[in-house]
């Protein structure tokens, strides 16, 4: 299928509501097609509602969310996108071969070769039942379905938790790997912020429901300076608040330490340095209320903030 829309997903006010209240909340943005993005927010954030939604697991109460320019709905990006969920579901009496072979007779699109390279390199039988394998080995298994696929765009929710240091190596290498010489873009929930550094090239951040942060990670990071100097009546310096965005702020003893989006200069009694990635992740993560940034590229009209 060629391809109309150069967005591998476009959300617009998506929402989904439950009896205790909005999982999601109108949630806009766009993802390029072929990057690794990274999903990221605290726990009942509403990650793993955004990708149901994308699944169509999740039927949303309000919005529209479409992958590669068409409507999730439509039964035609079905064979586009591979999902690998939190609880990786798999047939316990099926052996591995079975299952890779289940997997080639529902997929047009299937290799074969890949999904058998990832299973073999773990040292995972072909011969053993899915049910008699530790945690990690069925996670191997489900992402050789996942890759087995060929997908336009790979889901991930929390793909790496129960795999060993060494997998999650090999495992962030293939999905690096494939999103070069495919081009398939990658939407992975993560609450491992070293990893998100080493492997993402875009974010989305959400909190409570909705969305924090969005876009490119060389242009949100630097948008962040982190700030340290002496406490005013403690706490940081109005100034910090009045004249630029203030995202998080902690004061010990005399001495405060501040994120902010600087709009301008920033003081020269203050000493000022460029965040890591992980700096600014766990900064949003500690302080959901912080003011939303969206990058041109990622935004959709009606978001609030702009970075460059
Ligand atoms: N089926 C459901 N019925 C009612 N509430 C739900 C349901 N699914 C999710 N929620 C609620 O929606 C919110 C978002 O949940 P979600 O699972 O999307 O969060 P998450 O970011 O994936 O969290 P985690 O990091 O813990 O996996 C939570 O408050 C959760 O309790």
């Amino acid at each position: 299928m060629s391809d109309p829309s150069p967005w591998a997903i476009e959300a617009d006010g998506l929402g989904k509501q439950y009896r205790r209240g909005w999982a999601l909340r109108d949630c806009s943005f766009r993802l390029p097609a072929g990057h690794i993005c990274a999903l990221v927010g605290p726990n009942g954030a509403g990650k793993s509602t955004f990708l149901g939604a994308a699944t169509r697991l999740v039927q949303p109460t309000t919005g529209t969310l479409r992958l590669f320019g068409v409507p999730v709905s439509d039964p035609a990006v079905l064979e586009r996108v591979s999902f690998l969920a939190q609880d990786k579901p798999l047939y316990p009496r099926f052996t591995v071969a079975e299952t890779l072979r289940l997997g080639r007779e529902l997929n047009p699109r299937w290799d074969q070769a890949l999904a058998e390279r990832i299973v073999r390199s773990g040292n995972v039988p072909l011969t053993a039942r899915i049910g008699t394998l530790s945690g990690g080995q069925r996670t191997r298994v489900a992402f050789a379905l996942a890759f087995g696929k060929r997908p336009d765009l790979l889901l991930l929710d929390e793909p790496m938790s129960d795999l060993d240091p060494l997998a999650r190596h090999e495992m962030s290498g293939l999905l690096m790997a494939e999103a070069a010489e495919h081009g398939t873009t990658v939407l992975m929930s993560s609450h491992m912020l070293s990893e998100i550094e080493d492997m993402c090239d875009y974010l989305i951040v959400l909190a409570e429901g909705q969305l924090r942060m969005a876009g490119q990670t060389d242009v949100l990071v630097p948008a962040h300076m982190l700030v340290t100097g002496v406490a005013v009546e403690g706490g940081v310096p109005e100034e910090l608040r009045s004249r630029h965005t203030l995202v998080e702020a902690r004061v010990t003893g005399r001495q405060f330490s501040a994120l902010v989006r600087p709009h301008g200069p920033l003081s020269d009694s203050w000493e000022a340095m460029s965040p890591s990635m992980e700096e600014v992740l766990l900064a949003y993560l500690r302080s959901p209320d912080a003011p939303t940034l969206i990058s041109d590229e990622a935004r959709f009209d009606g978001n609030r903030e702009t970075a460059a």
